[in-house]
């Protein structure tokens, strides 16, 4: 049985606010809200030791799983429920265990480069890009290393001057040309209420077309 789901897209630079826009969407419409973080289809890395999974270039498109994250979605969209892969930013690899993932009214596939992938672009009815500024999400980004995911100050500049900012200006930005709404700076109160009142109301016509 097919599950009439509304699907959103959230994209935007590591800091951007991304997460944080998709939390508070879950939080206001409730359990019809399934997150979908983009994070836990990073490429399972177990073959590599640490050292090496420590220098992969996880900007890049192809540090991703695309192809079972676009099945995932379209098994979703199918009814069918699917056991989603869990991210350990810490060790830099999934891990062990997956979860499994129920079909929902509502969809929020969110992570960096979430507007990349035509086939999973296609799968999304409302693209969204979060845009703050790279000053911003630098600094966030630093905060949220160093204290959350047990980084070092000089390995996270090296990362970012390396890859993450290379990345964005080459992937991740041009993106932004796909999505139907712009947020601004992540926690934007205003343009967060208008998301949520488009999802209320996407639901409501799904409900009236079961009707
Ligand atoms: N508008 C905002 N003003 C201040 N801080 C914000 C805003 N939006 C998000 N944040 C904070 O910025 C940090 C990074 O946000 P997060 O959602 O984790 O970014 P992303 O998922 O895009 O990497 C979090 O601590 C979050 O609470
Ligand atoms: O093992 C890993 C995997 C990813 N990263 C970095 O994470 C960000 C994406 O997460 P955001 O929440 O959107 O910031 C990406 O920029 C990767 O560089 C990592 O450091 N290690």
């Amino acid at each position: 049985m097919t599950q009439p789901s509304f699907v959103i897209g959230i994209a935007g630079g590591t800091g951007a606010g991304k997460t944080a826009v998709a939390r508070e969407v879950k939080d206001a419409v409730g359990e019809a809200v399934t997150r979908i973080p983009l994070d836990n289809y990073y490429r399972d890395l177990s073959h590599l030791p640490m050292d090496e999974r420590e220098d992969v270039n996880y900007d890049h498109p192809s540090a991703f799983e695309w192809d079972l994250l676009a099945d995932h979605v379209a098994a979703l969209l199918r009814g069918e429920s699917v056991e989603m892969p869990q991210y350990d930013f810490t060790a830099h690899n999934r891990k062990p265990e997956r979860l499994t993932v129920e079909p929902s009214a509502v969809i929020v596939v969110e992570g960096i480069l979430s507007l990349y992938e035509s086939d999973l672009r296609d799968l999304f009815d409302l693209c969204v890009y979060v845009q703050t500024d790279a000053d911003v999400r630098i600094l966030r980004r630093i905060q949220r290393d160093v204290i959350d995911r047990g980084r070092e100050l000089e390995g996270v500049m090296d990362q970012y001057l390396g890859t993450v900012k290379p990345m964005h200006e080459q992937f991740i930005e041009p993106t932004k040309k796909h999505a139907d709404i712009i947020i601004p700076e992540g926690l934007n109160r205003s343009a967060v209420d208008l998301l949520i009142k488009k999802i209320h109301a996407e639901m409501r016509e799904q409900e009236e077309a079961l009707a």
